[in-house]
């Protein structure tokens, strides 16, 4: 069924588990992620960034995601992935989105809680509830490239301002991860998340987690992660599948028998995922 963000994120946070919340911008990508949380029973965030609206269309990805959800027996939200441009999200909440994110990281904070604060006032008067970000998580993520260099951490103090101002329902922190694959281990400030989580008591949002190493997401779970996002991990899957099987078979054309078994690909590498993340079962 198609649920609020919060509806999802509350229920993780008190109990102390994460949800995964993957992007799509097609038919088979969403139907690896839903397929994937019907068969290990798990609630699930769909996110689609400005460059998958682009792709898909917004009202076209707004049917798929949400004809989709409604037939699915477990929860599922419909996310706007770092909407850094209001009126892309006020189209959102127009075409049906249950959950958005206002991306302001990259303005000056009072300028981030000023845009965060009207987002949070017009969502929650539509039932929709907000994710926003404090702190610069790094990396090349569709029309958002921070160089690693500025890539600033979350400041406790920030953070916790931040959202008391804004009202936010769930936050996104620069902890040391991001966008994209990873050169070498990324490192993550589990002191800084235990700090923030101690202080603002929300569900937390760890972006860039594809790559992350399965011991460091699973700490970073048991510290108070509640929503984490995948992109990468899929779109490689997807790609590893396509080449293996056009190098075998030569002949193929049919675009369902080409795109089907990629699918698969993807959705085993979402179940696992889910499952490591500890929102298996919690549907
Ligand atoms: O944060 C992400 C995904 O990052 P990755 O591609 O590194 O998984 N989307 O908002
Ligand atoms: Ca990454
Ligand atoms: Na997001
Ligand atoms: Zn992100």
């Amino acid at each position: 069924m198609l649920v609020t963000g919060i509806e999802i994120l509350e229920k993780a946070h008190k109990e102390g588990y994460a949800v995964g919340a993957f992007n799509t911008s097609n038919l088979e990508i969403t139907q690896a992620i839903v397929e994937a949380a019907e068969e290990t029973k798990s609630p699930v965030i769909i996110q689609v960034s400005e460059g998958g609206l682009k792709y898909a269309g917004i009202e076209t990805i707004s049917a798929i995601v949400r004809t989709m959800a409604e037939k699915a027996s477990v929860p599922i939200a419909l996310h706007l992935d770092h909407g850094t441009d209001f009126n892309t999200v006020m189209k959102c909440l127009r075409n049906g989105w249950t959950s958005v994110m206002m991306d302001a990281s990259k303005l000056p904070l009072e300028e981030n809680i000023k845009v965060t604060k009207t987002v949070v006032q017009i969502a929650h008067g539509m039932g929709v509830s907000v994710e926003a970000e404090i702190g610069k998580i790094g990396g090349t993520e569709d029309n958002i490239t921070v160089d690693e260099r500025e890539a600033a951490m979350t400041d406790p103090e920030e953070a916790l301002k931040f959202a008391k101002e804004t009202g936010v329902d769930y936050l996104a922190i620069a902890i040391g991860t991001a966008h994209g694959p990873y050169k070498g281990e990324p490192k993550l400030d589990f002191d800084r998340l235990k700090k923030i989580k101690e202080m603002l008591n929300i569900p937390l949002v760890l972006h860039g987690a594809s790559g992350v190493p399965e011991e460091a997401i699973k700490k970073a779970v048991s510290l108070g992660i509640n929503k984490i996002n995948i992109d990468t991990d899929i779109r490689q899957a997807f790609a590893r599948r396509l080449r293996d099987l056009l190098e075998k078979d030569r002949e193929v054309y049919d675009p369902r028998k080409i795109l089907g078994p990629c699918k698969d690909a993807m959705k085993e590498v979402i179940k696992q995922k889910m499952i490591l993340f500890g929102a298996a079962g919690k549907a």
